[in-house]
């Protein structure tokens, strides 16, 4: 910051510029006021890493940054539920576009936290777009905005983004049809001749680009155009995006560029050297014009070569244009053309832009602007365009001034009752009276427009008169058509050459009613929209001094309803070379816009104040409970508060703080509700991690209940399974014992009954045997006594009877040893059974 430096110089603050600079650090403080230097040089210090660093801190806190003005805005905007607005300024060059991309890119980023909606898309591309359209390489810039525009960022009371508004200022038009050596026109022509595919470049008639006249007055450099197809799909595709894909527009839209640029083709020659009535040289142009712009071709040579007038008695007349006439009617045809374009491309973007929430409900929108305005110019020859910018840079420095120097000085001090000494400033109040107020150079430029007889030489005839004796403005001493300004930032000389042209709108309304007639519903429609009041307007009666009426006003109303932060941009060196830094360059910037004395008076004097009752209800959290809102209690909180007492006064009925106090409170009051926050957070985390963890003890309790009885009901159905396995088995083993004994038994029954059955049987047999052998003896017997008796009967005993009776016998014997042998058989078999039994057992 270097209202930190220890010594106040111009030196001192031009070399702690360049030290800074020397490190690559590019940014640097003045209380809440950024400086930025080109470095011309892309430094990594833009990514993501960064949004993320750089988000929701104090100024200050960090190394400085572009995006900590946009953090400090938004969270401002939050905070106080007030607009906000950044103000971006300095010379063509200076990085003014590059900032306000980098704010709206962190702007943006602030508001996704995290996710990107489609409204940031839009925003974002959006300004690639607008640049195609609207910026042209210059002498001292490549990329250089030839038109202002104030793009507001609209916000939900939450803080995400709603949509966005665009508004632009004063295109520059002549560019279109001349341009100064080494400069070029705007971005879009090149692109669409670079990046048209060939189907497009037949159909659209398209040429090279050294064969249009808008294009060839300087040697047209194409060395950038390598990215011209790239960039031209990015336009093809933002132009495209949502609510109206209509595809019939971006052929519109060719259709026109290549119409415009095929209109400044048109050549003019005297029919005789006598006469002033022309004809058109090269009428083969014509045809393709009116097929472009799809009107009838009669219509439009009756147009390019004659001019209806209105009679004294109300009748219609036409008149011949002359050479120099048909020249600026083709001219101003394209100009109009263009600029009713560009309008169009705003008007568009700011539809894509509009978040249609807007229409739905009417909660309340905040908002953070951001003003990119074409820096201050001084070329070898400056006209009405430079005229009007270096004007609205004369309202935005004393905007400046006025909120830094002005409203720190006013009576408002003594009244309180505060010491103060004032600092001096450059007041440009005179400069900008001399512009604007009545009846200064803007209300003579107005009237000499209105007047048909008038022409730029009464016109600067009428600023002599006017302003003779002025201090701010001079004119040549040789007969020069022009005057010179005594600007803010230096003396400017202004040719007055084409200014009344230039202040007026010469698109004519039968020009208007042709357009109108075209069959291309694009280009009617952009007339429709654009040129309306212009067909029932008299020619020249529309004066275009936008920045003396309307425009700027409207501007500056917007500015002072919201709490402002200046970014200046100082242009590191004239050759745009990377991290150069001349030194009387920079010098004269910081110079002009005043730096030695913002830093002073930043330094010094008390740029914040608070009625009691706003100071003790801002910073109440960092005072005990009920302070009241008195002179009193507020010098008692200042004095615990231990603040240096040269960095804050109490007045009668205000407190009056420096920056760097106001931030330290800011500081102590950020940390003190951040505690607070954290202790509310502890206590509430506590009282959700008790419920929470009663909850998950109940849970466990629960849980482990069922858990328990499944796993008992588990283990019992286990153990009762087998349990019955085991009986099963049990009595499998039993049922099989029981089986086993019964066999045994069966077995040992059977082996014993068959004992006792063989034994029966062999006493049977023996019985029978000794019955059979009694019964065979008795018979025998019987026989021998028969025999006996037979022989006694016949005497004489016959052998062949013995030898039966022996058979018998033998038989028998027989008989009992088999008997006897299988018994011996049985009983060994039964003892050698009972033995193995017996050994089994065992
Ligand atoms: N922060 C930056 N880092 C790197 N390069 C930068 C930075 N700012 C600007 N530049 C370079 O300087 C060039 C000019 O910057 P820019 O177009 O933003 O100037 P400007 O002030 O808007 O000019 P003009 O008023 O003519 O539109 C850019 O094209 C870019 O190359």
């Amino acid at each position: 910051d270097l209202c930190a430096l220890p010594e106040l110089t111009e030196r001192a603050i031009l070399e702690s510029l360049r030290a800074r600079f020397r490190q690559e650090k590019i940014y640097t403080y003045i209380g809440s006021i950024l400086i930025v230097i080109n470095p011309f040089q892309f430094l990594p210090i833009y990514n993501p890493k960064y949004v993320k660093l750089y988000d929701n801190h104090t100024l200050g806190k960090l190394e400085p940054h572009i995006y900590a003005v946009a953090d400090v805005a938004y969270h401002a905007m939050l905070q106080r539920r007030r607009n906000q607005c950044i103000v971006i300024s300095g010379e063509s060059g200076s990085g003014k576009t590059q900032s306000t991309n980098f704010l709206i890119h962190h702007l943006t980023a602030l508001s996704q936290k995290g996710f990107a909606s489609g409204v940031e898309q839009i925003i974002l591309g959006a300004g690639p777009v607008l640049e195609a359209f609207g910026n042209a390489k210059t002498a001292h810039n490549n990329n250089s905005s030839r038109f202002g525009k104030f793009i507001q960022v609209n916000y939900q009371e939450s803080g995400t983004v709603r949509g966005a508004y665009v508004e632009k200022y004063l295109l520059e038009k002549s560019r279109l049809v001349y341009q100064e050596h080494n400069e070029r026109n705007y971005h879009v022509f090149y692109y669409l001749l670079a990046g048209a595919s060939e189907e497009e470049r037949n159909s659209f008639h398209l040429l090279k680009p050294e064969e249009y006249h808008y294009l060839n007055q300087v040697t047209v450099v194409l060395t950038s155009e390598t990215s011209a197809p790239r960039v031209f799909q990015q336009i093809s595709v933002a132009t495209k995006v949502p609510p109206e894909p209509e595809p019939e527009r971006w052929d519109g839209i060719f259709s026109l560029l290549s119409a415009i640029l095929h209109l400044g083709n048109i050549r003019y020659k005297k029919k005789t050297y006598r006469d002033d009535s022309i004809d058109i040289c090269n009428p083969e142009v014509l045809p393709i014009v009116s097929e472009l712009l799809e009107v009838s071709s009669k219509e439009l040579i009756f147009n390019y070569m004659t001019r209806k007038n209105k009679t004294t008695r109300g009748h219609m007349s036409k008149e011949a244009l002359n050479f120099r006439q048909a020249g600026t009617v083709r001219d101003s045809m394209a100009k109009s053309l263009y600029s009713a374009l560009f309008d169009w491309i705003v008007f568009r973007t700011n539809h894509a832009l509009l978040n249609n929430k807007d229409l739905e409900d009417d909660s309340k929108i905040l908002s953070i602007g951001v003003l990119d305005i074409f820096g201050f110019e001084d070329y070898e020859s400056n006209s009405f365009e430079q005229f009007c910018i270096n004007f609205a840079n004369e309202r935005l420095q004393h905007y400046f001034n006025q909120h830094i120097f002005k409203l720190e000085q006013q009576e408002e001090y003594r009244s309180e009752g505060i010491t103060w000494h004032n600092i001096d400033y450059i007041d440009n109040s005179a400069c900008i009276n001399l512009i604007s107020k009545k009846p200064t150079a803007l209300t003579l430029l107005d009237e000499e427009c209105n007047f048909p007889q008038a022409s730029n030489q009464t016109l600067l005839d009428k600023f002599k008169r006017q302003h003779e004796g002025n201090s701010y403005i001079e004119f040549p001493a040789v007969m020069e058509p022009a005057f010179i300004i005594r600007h803010y930032a230096g003396k400017v000389k202004y040719g007055v050459k084409d200014f009344r042209e230039k202040n007026t709108d010469h698109m004519r309304p039968d020009i208007v009613a042709l357009l109108k007639s075209s069959k291309n519903a694009f280009i009617c429609s952009l007339m429709g929209i654009d040129r309306r009041p212009a067909a029932d307007t008299p020619t020249r009666k529309r004066v275009l001094c936008l920045w003396s009426q309307a425009s700027l006003n409207k501007l500056m109303e917007t500015l002072d309803q919201s709490e402002p932060y200046f970014v200046k941009c100082i242009r590191s060196n004239a050759e745009k070379l990377p991290l150069r830094f001349n030194d009387s360059l920079v010098l004269r910037q910081l110079r002009y816009t005043g730096m030695l004395e913002t830093v002073r008076i930043r330094q010094s004097g008390y740029s914040i104040k608070y009625t009691f009752q706003d100071f003790v209800r801002h910073f109440h959290v960092l005072m005990p409970h009920s302070t009241p809102p008195t002179k009193s209690g507020i010098r008692e909180f200042f004095r615990r508060s231990h603040l240096p007492p040269a960095g804050y006064q109490v007045g009668h009925t205000m407190v009056f703080l420096r920056e760097a106090e106001r931030q330290r409170l800011q500081t102590l009051l950020h940390q003190e509700v951040l505690r607070r926050i954290v202790t509310l957070q502890r206590r509430f985390r506590a009282v959700l991690e008790r419920k929470h963890f009663v909850n998950m003890r109940q849970a466990a309790c629960i849980i482990q209940a069922a858990w328990r009885s499944y796993r008992e009901r588990r283990r019992f159905r286990q153990r009762r399974d087998s349990a019955v396995v085991i009986q099963r088995r049990w009595r499998l083993f039993c049922q099989r014992r029981c089986a086993a004994a019964v066999t045994v038994q069966a077995a040992w029954r059977g082996f014993r009954e068959r004992g006792r059955y063989r034994r029966v049987c062999a006493s049977v047999t023996r019985l029978q045997a000794l019955g059979r052998g009694y019964m065979a003896r008795l018979r025998f017997a019987e026989m021998k006594e028969e025999r006996k008796r037979l022989n006694t009967e016949q005497n004489q005993p016959s052998e062949m009877d013995v030898g039966p009776m022996e058979d018998l016998l033998a038989s028998e014997q027989a008989e009992k040893e088999e008997q006897s042998r299988s018994a011996d058989e049985t009983s060994h078999k039964n003892r050698s059974k009972r033995e193995s039994r017996r050994m089994r057992e065992l």
